[in-house]
């Protein structure tokens, strides 16, 4: 059985007291259990004080963001090497908040992944439709091409250690979500493309995780799917209490 990996994204938001304040709310009731991986996804100025706070524990923290350059002339910018230096394990890759907003590509988001691993972080690999293309029936091959970009010229090995977070855009931060028969069958999509560029035994391995307007009320339902293992959560990841409600959901 594939484990569940539950991750908090906090996007944009809190100061480092109120940081703080949550990972010492949180960081004991993570259960210690190897059904369930729990996340948070913190902005940068926070990162070093979390992954002091979390040394030891079944906690997690992760970057929402890198740049795919070891070091160099990129002002405002934070390289893989760092987050490694500071104890961060995972990053998020190419969120649609990035593509959007930041110009994010599918070619920087397959260098930054293929730096991620170069630097042993995992990635958390976004893709995601917007509604446009979902009523223009395109979300298959649009997920299916952003995989494939994302994952060109990674090993097996590495693909297989790669999370991929299917996160419909049209379903992020607005209270709507994919119904999770919708959610599984481009997370089932997503497996068999992983089957063509590796193997079945990689896409039988892979993490697919759904994310959009996850909540407590819904996460068991999209859990109980076939295809998805887990949930990138923003909005209900930002209170302990939730939060916890989302893990304890993925250890059951
Ligand atoms: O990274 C998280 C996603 O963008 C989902 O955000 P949301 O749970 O607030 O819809």
């Amino acid at each position: 059985m594939r484990k569940k990996v539950i991750a908090g994204n906090w996007k944009m938001n809190k100061v480092l007291t109120e940081a703080n304040q949550f990972v010492d709310d949180v960081v004991n009731k993570v259960p210690a259990n190897d059904n369930v991986e729990a996340i948070v996804c913190a902005p940068f100025p926070f990162l070093t004080s979390l992954v002091e706070k979390t040394k030891g524990t079944n906690l997690k923290v992760s970057a929402q963001n890198m740049h795919f350059e070891d070091n160099g002339a990129f002002t405002g910018e934070v390289s893989p090497v760092m987050l490694k230096d500071l104890g961060v394990t995972h990053v998020v890759l190419g969120h649609s908040e990035r593509r959007e907003y930041f110009a994010e590509t599918d070619e920087t988001v397959n260098k930054k992944t293929k730096a991620a691993f170069n630097h042993g972080l995992t990635p958390i690999v976004c893709v995601g439709e917007t509604l446009e293309q979902r009523e223009a029936n395109e979300t298959k091959g649009l997920v299916e091409m952003q995989v494939k970009k994302a994952l060109d010229g990674l090993s097996d090995e590495q693909i297989t250690k790669t999370i991929i977070a299917y996160e419909p855009v049209w379903a992020i931060g607005t209270g709507k979500t994919a119904s999770s028969e919708d959610a599984n069958e481009v997370c089932a999509h997503i497996r068999n493309v992983v089957k063509d560029v590796a193997s079945d035994a990689v896409a039988e391995k892979v993490v697919i995780q759904y994310g959009g307007s996850v909540k407590p009320a819904n996460v068991d339902e999209l859990l109980s799917q076939s295809d998805i293992d887990g949930a990138l959560v923003g909005g209900a990841s930002l209170e302990a209490d939730s939060f916890i409600q989302l893990v304890e959901a993925g250890a059951k």
